[in-house]
């Protein structure tokens, strides 16, 4: 066996032939830790493993500190929440992530959620469904225009943008943006898109779209301030982390009649508890976290991510590694 194979531990479902890549060149272990009977080998691989790759399960200090040979986490995502950033920089653990693939697939479904929240999709779709579609509706049912609304983008970088794309030029939508890093404004989107501070946005938007990554600094950052400056009758979709929002100021929100309605792919916790009234709340149009769910986009990103995880094993620079020196 060559000198060069490393340990791998696979944590969440690749690719046959991905899968195969790895193992011609290391020695894997597949183990799901969020299955409980798979836990315990998933947590006896780490002692040896140099290599992780997966997604979708917090990697806690405790986790990283049974590692000890460990050099490259890879996720299959972009967002990199679920690691422990300051952890991985002091025991300089190189962290690989997939931005980029995933960027019009998501902000596709941000703006899915958008359409479907303004015109009721999801509510008036189920009245088809359930056989109580027997007359012409009446206008307490009609919808809300999307075209020529304000959208407010909070977190203007790859999805941010993309979504203000769709919104701006698809839609005749003038869009206003927050974003604290200096971001310049893409040229096919000048004269249509405009900064303006986080509580400008939320007064002036009709709808709030949040596309800014989780962190210390923005857990719980859409609290019942936040909510109470959008404006009467606004709409509110999150397409980024569920923790950014405060689940029960949003909910105050929607009772209350301050906002028309809200468009979640992602909650605090997931999947969703069977007892979070945003699973049955008749404004809330609920999604999977499905973000990036194509066939196309989940393959490219878990391509990435295998490409991320062999160049770092093999002593080149990743793809694509998350900045850990500002952390
Ligand atoms: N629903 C889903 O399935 C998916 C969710 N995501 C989430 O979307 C996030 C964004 O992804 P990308 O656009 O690729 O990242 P990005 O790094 O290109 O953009 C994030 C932007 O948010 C800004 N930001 C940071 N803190 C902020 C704050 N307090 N207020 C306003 N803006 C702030 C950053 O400066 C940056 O420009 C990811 O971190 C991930 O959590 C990403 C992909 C799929
Ligand atoms: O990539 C991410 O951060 C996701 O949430 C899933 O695509």
């Amino acid at each position: 066996m060559s000198e060069s194979r490393k340990k791998v531990v696979v944590f969440r479902k690749l690719p046959d032939d991905l899968l195969e890549r790895i193992r011609a060149q290391h020695d894997v272990t597949v183990a799901d830790p969020r299955r409980p009977d798979e836990l315990p080998r998933f947590r006896a691989a780490l002692h040896d493993a140099q290599g992780l790759i997966g997604s979708s399960f917090k990697l806690t200090a405790d986790d990283l500190a049974s590692a000890p040979a460990l050099e490259v986490v890879s996720s299959i995502s972009v967002g990199i929440d679920n690691y422990d950033l300051a952890y991985l920089k002091q025991r300089g653990i190189v962290l690989c992530h997939t931005p980029g693939v995933l960027t019009e697939t998501t902000a596709d479904t941000v703006f899915a959620l958008v359409i479907a929240t303004s015109r009721r999709l999801v509510e008036l779709s189920a009245l088809v469904r359930e056989g109580q579609w027997t007359r012409n509706i009446g206008e307490e049912l009609f919808g809300w225009d999307v075209h020529g609304k304000t959208l407010g983008v909070l977190g203007f970088g790859r999805i941010g943008q993309a979504v203000a794309r769709r919104a701006a030029l698809g839609f005749g939508m003038p869009v206003l943006f927050h974003d604290p890093f200096d971001v310049p404004v893409p040229s096919e989107l000048a004269g249509r898109a405009s900064r303006a501070p986080f509580e400008e946005v939320l007064a002036r938007a009709d709808i709030v779209a949040l596309t800014l990554p989780l962190a210390e600094e923005t857990r719980g950052l859409m609290d019942a301030d936040a909510f109470s400056r959008m404006k009467q009758g606004a709409i509110f979709v999150n397409g980024s982390r569920g923790a950014i929002v405060q689940e029960a100021a949003l909910l105050d929100a929607l009772d209350s009649g301050h906002l028309r309605a809200a468009g979640l792919d992602v909650f605090a916790v997931e999947p969703l508890p069977q007892d979070s009234r945003l699973r049955t709340h008749p404004k809330v149009t609920p999604l999977p976290h499905i973000g990036s769910a194509t066939h196309e986009t989940r393959r490219a990103m878990a391509e990435l991510a295998t490409d991320n995880l062999l160049k770092t094993l093999a002593g080149q620079p990743p793809v694509a590694a998350f900045d850990l020196s500002k952390v």
